[in-house]
């Protein structure tokens, strides 16, 4: 076990007095103030008795987070703000302090009040964090807990997490620092620890982490973070001699990062960090990036509105069932991969599991008797286990062995890996079945835990003590008829132990050795010598029973403890069979189809389908869609069509299916071929993200920017709308400047989706860029959305019959007609003049701050105010204003 401080006494040791008369006495406060000065930052539990007390600035806070009551300790110049929760119902009034921002320490008292003379020894016992959280029922199932740490040297920085409720503990490689904000936001730490002269070395991060994380982060001091630190810690937890075998170099940042974390995880656990037994390189090189607004836009994990996991890709996908098995299929979804090796061989264990639905069917129903092996592994190295723990964990493990024998004629090598990689733990199971009985109680100091038969001298304890409560019977018996009191009753209580109860009507049978205890309304109670005698020695061989439970249940849980990396690996095979068989699961219910995958440039989906939408519109029939994007002549599609008519729909779909494609799953079409992407942007205009404190536009734009500077040419980009969140000609003049710069200089598959239909004309002169538009029927001047995507532009926005049908007023309705019409026919030749304007083929290129000189005539201030109508965000009222308005103006 690597040593880890264990708790210690925070009794200050005692002093000599001043006056050299001898030791002063060490008082509580003086140990309360210890624990404080020990516990820096945490509010500290102080244990007293029942309670755990909490003094001063602690109380304060405490009162007002949780609603307790604040009292005053002592009165006048030593008065001192208190507050207090009773031990018995601690954990929930700790973890909201600790789900609010804080740390909690928890002062325990170390040694048994009934035995010591004087104060108890009081210590710190366990530090709670956010990051640092084990207790189940804190913890979403479904989702790591991470502790994460970060270093950052010059422009290169590494991110480290550790989850302490399963023992997973992994490193990014290095990494550019401008990635950092993105690789943080996929591992969505609980807690980052972030050295406390970031601010200075890297302010522009240090700035972005504090609004995005806020109170999730805790400062540390820098040397934490040093190399010498950190390889004495990580050597020290992982007891290797260096940590090339997990592929680190010393030099990496990865180290430093990872020993900031491990050396916290370990502080806060004080021990307890047994199954952090190894540490993962992540390298972000392998997986295909996407940050956290592409994140957010594709609505992976959660929706954007509500922040809800219904209506989510995880959500339409997982068909996981174990915690575990949900766990990884999470991670998997926000890490693909980009390896077409790796991503095939997934595959084809998902396609094992297609192709055959009884083995599917088996493997699942083995698989939904499994409980959270990783996170009972983590109450074990926490000594936090109980034996229904343990017998979970050997029901887990119990269906190892057959499901071996289920996998055991596998012909995908991801199968027949983890087949290999399954440790039945026989000699596990084994004695934990042995050893615990069927149905144990919550605690293990009180007995009943253990099974008859594994030690003699625990049975004859208790045949002394089972056989106590037959001579009591008896004992009652004789006694009945030897006195004649036929009322006589044995019972027992805390206060006295066994006595004989008489009912009041028979206390004159009572012979004199009886000795009075109690005096009840209708009863006397009594003790006799005989029976103290033998009571004596039933609640001994009692007392003695249990030690001896306690020890064998240590003794096992030690034994059991000591299989911790066997027991890890196969937590971890289970959960990747769980994911790869859920991922058959979805594919088959929802008859997804198996993508072809490579390193070409093309991706061309047949009939796709958007997962999330098809899933929950189950009374809707999805329209499916094709999609072709290369990097010759389909480089960047135009997508026009009415508002309604499923354009974003569409281009989002492409983005979900070639994500799905690189996690190995199969995807929602009848046939697809991904060239695999680098990274996928996603971009809606006008996002709204106040919270972050920006205008929107102003953030679109910072989003934008961030696409032009690191899209490649492998990568994927959907742009939704850019551009709306100006005035129309800025707009449109932004959304034309960025096709050409995506189409000329980043040369990345794009698919942009607009309402500005002029773009439609670059079609012609930009050899890659092609235009769909959304199917629509017309019929009396009403339109029904076909849903359809079909090549070629549309020049028309149906935005005046979208209004009506969304009961806007006829008599506005019919003055925009008016107004449109007049609007069209002098912008009819717009996209012709641009066009002649362009620079070929460096456009894009131009010094910041030029102008794109567009427009040859400055637009009239009617015409100004026209394109300035939102015509979806006017209300009737505010229309008839704007069309005074507008008739004042054309005067
Ligand atoms: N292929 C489809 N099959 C069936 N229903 C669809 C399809 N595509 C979209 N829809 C439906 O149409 C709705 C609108 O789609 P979407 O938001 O993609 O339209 P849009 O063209 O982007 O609209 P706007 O321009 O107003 O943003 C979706 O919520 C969905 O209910």
């Amino acid at each position: 076990m690597p040593p880890t401080s264990p708790p210690t006494a925070v009794t200050p040791s005692p002093q000599t007095s001043p006056s050299g008369s001898g030791k002063t006495k060490v008082t509580m406060m003086d140990q309360f103030n210890a624990a404080k000065k020990e516990a820096g930052d945490a509010i500290v539990f102080f244990r007293m008795g029942d309670f755990y007390e909490l003094f001063g600035t602690d109380a304060e806070v405490a009162s007002r987070e949780l609603g307790i009551a604040l009292t005053s300790r002592s009165k006048g110049a030593d008065a001192m703000p208190m507050a207090g929760v009773p031990v018995k119902s601690m954990e929930p009034y700790l973890m909201r302090l600790v789900r609010a921002g804080f740390k909690v320490a928890v002062c325990e008292q170390m040694s048994d009040p009934r035995t010591t003379k004087g104060i108890v020894d009081r210590g710190i016992v366990r530090v709670v964090t956010a990051g640092t959280i084990t207790e189940e029922d804190e913890l979403d199932a479904r989702s790591s807990n991470y502790l994460a740490a970060l270093m950052v040297d010059g422009k290169r920085a590494s991110v480290a997490y550790v989850d302490l409720s399963t023992g997973r503990a992994a490193a990014s490689a290095d990494l550019d620092l401008a990635r950092v904000t993105d690789e943080i936001a996929r591992i969505a730490p609980a807690e980052l620890l972030v050295p406390e002269d970031l601010p200075r070395t890297a302010p522009d991060l240090a700035e972005a982490l504090q609004l995005d994380l806020g109170p999730r982060i805790t400062w540390r001091e820098p040397w934490h973070f040093s190399r010498e630190s950190a390889l004495r810690v990580l050597k020290d937890q992982f007891r290797v001699g260096t940590l090339e075998g997990f592929g680190f170099d010393d030099q990496d940042l990865a180290v430093c990062a990872a020993g900031a974390a491990i050396d916290y995880a370990r502080e806060t656990q004080r021990g307890g960090c047994d199954h952090l037994l190894r540490l993962e390189k992540i390298d972000t090189g392998q997986h295909l990036v996407l940050d956290r607004a592409t994140r957010s836009c594709l609505e992976l994990t959660q929706t954007q509105r509500g922040a809800r996991r219904e209506g989510s890709l995880l959500d339409a996908i997982d068909s996981t069932l174990t915690p575990m098995g949900g766990r990884m299929m999470r991670d998997w979804l926000l890490s693909p991969l980009r390896d077409v090796e790796r991503i095939v061989y997934r595959q084809r264990g998902v396609a094992e599991f297609v192709d055959g639905p009884f083995l599917r069917e088996d493997v699942r129903s083995l698989l939904n008797g499994v409980l959270d092996i990783e996170r009972l592994v983590a109450k074990l190295s926490t000594g936090r286990v109980n034996a229904r723990d343990l017998n979970a964990l050997s029901g887990s493990l119990r269906i190892v062995t057959p499901l071996r024998t289920k996998i055991a004629g596998v012909y995908s090598k991801a199968l027949g890996d983890l087949s290999d990689a399954l440790d039945p733990l026989t000699e596990v199971v084994e004695s934990i079945d042995m050893t615990i009985v069927e149905s144990p109680p919550m605690t293990i100091k009180e007995g009943g835990v253990i099974a008859a038969g594994i030690s003699s001298d625990l049975d004859e304890l208790r045949q002394i003590a089972g056989d106590g409560k037959a001579w009591m019977a008896r004992f009652q018996g004789d006694a009945i008829e030897r006195y004649g009191i036929p009322g006589l009753k044995i019972g027992f209580n805390s206060v006295f132990g066994y006595y004989l109860e008489v009912p009041r009507g028979q206390v004159k049978q009572v012979p004199t050795d009886f000795v009075r205890k109690q005096t009840l309304k209708n009863a006397e109670r009594y003790i006799t010598p005989e029976l103290k005698e033998f009571e004596d020695k039933v609640l001994r061989a009692e007392e003695r029973a249990k030690d001896m439970e306690y020890e064998i249940f240590n003794a096992l849980k030690d034994q059991v403890a000591a299989e911790i990396p066997r027991i890890l690996g196969t937590a971890r095979s289970l959960a990747e069979i769980d994911v790869l068989a859920g991922l058959a699961q979805t594919a088959a219910t929802q008859r997804y189809c198996a993508p072809t995958v490579d390193g070409g440039d093309t991706i061309e989906i047949k009939d796709g389908r958007h997962p999330v939408i098809e899933a929950m519109q189950k009374d809707v029939t999805f329209v499916p869609n094709d999609t072709t994007l290369d990097r010759k002549k389909r480089s960047v599609g135009i997508i026009t069509g009415p508002n309604m008519a499923g354009k974003s729909t569409y281009i989002r779909q492409t983005a979900l299916i070639v994500l799905l494609a690189q996690i190995g799953s199969f995807v929602p079409a009848s046939s697809a071929k991904v060239g695999v992407c680098d990274r996928i942007f996603t971009r809606i205009g006008s996002a709204d993200d106040l919270s972050r404190g920006a205008s929107t536009f102003m953030v679109e734009m910072v989003e934008i920017a961030n696409i032009l500077n690191n899209a490649s040419t492998k990568s994927l980009v959907v742009l939704d709308e850019v551009g709306r969140g100006t005035s129309t000609f800025d707009g449109l003049a932004l959304a034309w400047a960025i096709v050409e710069h995506m189409h000329d200089v980043v040369r990345a598959r794009t698919l942009f989706a607009t309402h500005y239909h002029q773009l439609t004309e670059l079609s012609d002169k930009l050899t890659g860029v092609h235009n769909l538009s959304v199917a629509v029927r017309e019929w009396d001047d009403e339109i029904v959305f076909l849903h359809q995507i079909i090549e070629g532009g549309t020049d028309r926005s149906y935005g005046i019959q979208v209004a009506r049908l969304a009961g806007v007023p006829d008599a506005l309705i019919g003055r925009a007609r008016e107004v449109l019409r007049d609007i069209e026919t002098d912008s009819d030749d717009l996209g012709a003049r641009i066009l002649q304007k362009r620079h070929v083929p460096d456009a894009a290129l131009l010094p910041p701050g030029m102008q794109l000189g567009l427009f040859d005539n400055e637009p009239s201030q009617l015409e100004k105010t026209l394109a300035e109508i939102d015509v979806e965000s006017t209300t009737p009222m505010e229309a008839l204003q704007l069309l005074a308005k507008l008739k004042e103006l054309s005067r």
